[in-house]
């Protein structure tokens, strides 16, 4: 394994056609999910050189706590159907590389035992680098049992995923007829949060009636910080801010929400203005290199997630997967940020990004 897309045709050999389908799919047409990777295709890295730097380091602070790789496992569901042992596996890689993973609430591993497995694996004296991804529901007390679940696992951040008040529309899913996890594997969180709740999948209820003042109430509820996973409107950002939110996750799910929204590279600029310094700015979306990762760094995000390819490396090759992959990634912005003249994350700047030439039309380049 040489790069993240070798992981991704080394699971396709390994995976139920099915259960690759679920994973690789997006919404409707998918043009979102081919634009996330394109928008990062169409941005050209513009190096300094002769800065007399040192070796780059790749430390980042997030909402507080320590990482040492701007790379985020972004919440992805249902780690055991690709993995024996599921998101045990992906806690472990994530802590020995000291990257924050976000735990899905869908997850088939309870929180506390994914934290527990994090915590076995992580450096001497390091918190757990762990977060959990929430979809606020219709019952209060439901939200609630989930919060409480996370805290006492130990997590320190909530990511609410507010881009879901319908569940999107995967025909790839429909066409296949893959609704429902297999047998013997379910939700583990949602597991008796009400009598005779067996952790199905259709537990987890959606619904376009949450607003802002269900925001208000979860800040009333928790100590943790919260996070949005989501936004892409400026004025939703601003919106965020307003409400006491500390970060955003700027997502589009990966294309598997609404499709036809921009690629969240394009969209980055007018969301980190809109926020102007204020709480940091995430992305996840299409990256698969760390000239991706670097080049979402310079336009401003703190740091970047990947969906995606933490399925491929797992279906691949379980927790050894995994750290490959986050190792991969460690080299690869580590070799772009030396290349472009960078000792440390700080110093990504926008001037070192522009667009790939379009013509004679850009910018006069050509008389
Ligand atoms: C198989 C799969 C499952 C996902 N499950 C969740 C989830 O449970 N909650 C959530 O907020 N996002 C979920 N996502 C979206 C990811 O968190 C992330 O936004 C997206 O995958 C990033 O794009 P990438 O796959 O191109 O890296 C899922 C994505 C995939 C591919
Ligand atoms: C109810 C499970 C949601 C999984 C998800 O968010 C996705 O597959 O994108």
């Amino acid at each position: 394994m040489f790069c993240v897309k070798d992981f991704e045709a080394a699971a396709r050999e390994k995976l139920d056609p099915v259960h690759a389908d679920f994973i690789a799919g997006g919404a409707r047409d998918e043009i979102t999910v081919r634009a996330n990777e394109e928008a990062f295709a169409r941005l050209r890295l513009l190096p300094r050189v002769l800065r007399g730097r040192a070796v780059p380091g790749l430390d980042v602070t997030l909402l507080g706590g320590h990482a040492r790789l701007p790379v985020l496992l972004s919440p992805t569901a249902f780690h055991k159907l690709v993995d024996p042992e599921g998101e045990l596996a992906t806690a472990r890689a994530a802590a020995a590389a000291g990257a924050v993973m976000i735990a899905s609430m869908a997850s088939t591993v309870a929180v506390g035992e994914i934290a527990d497995a994090a915590r076995a694996a992580a450096g001497p004296g390091e918190t757990v680098p762990l977060w959990f991804q929430l979809y606020l529901q219709p019952d209060p007390e439901i939200t609630e049992a989930l919060v409480r679940r996370a805290t006492d696992a130990g997590c320190t951040a909530l990511v609410v995923t507010v881009d879901s008040p319908v569940l999107g529309a995967s025909e790839r899913n429909r066409r296949n007829g893959f609704h429902d996890l297999p047998a013997g594997l379910r939700c583990e969180n949602l597991v008796d949060l009400r009598d005779g709740e067996f952790g199905h999948v259709r537990q987890i209820a959606m619904s376009p009636e949450f607003s802002w003042e269900h925001i208000t109430w979860l800040r009333s509820v928790t100590e943790l910080p919260i996070l949005l996973k989501g936004v892409l409107h400026p004025e939703d950002a601003r919106l965020a801010v307003r409400h006491g939110v500390s970060g955003l996750l700027l997502s589009n799910h990966g294309g598997r929400q609404l499709d036809t929204v921009p690629a969240t590279l394009e969209a980055l600029p007018a969301i980190v203005a809109a926020v102007a310094g204020r709480i940091p700015v995430l992305l996840d979306g299409g990256v698969r290199r760390g000239t991706d990762a670097v080049k979402a760094l310079a336009l401003g995000a703190r740091a970047v997630g990947i969906g995606r390819p933490v399925m491929w490396a797992l279906a691949a090759d379980g927790e050894k997967g995994v750290r490959r992959l986050l190792e991969l990634l460690r080299e690869e912005i580590e070799d772009a940020l030396a290349l472009c003249g960078a000792a440390g994350l700080d110093e990504l700047t926008p001037d070192l990004v522009r667009p790939a030439w379009s013509g004679p039309l850009f910018g006069g380049a050509v008389s």
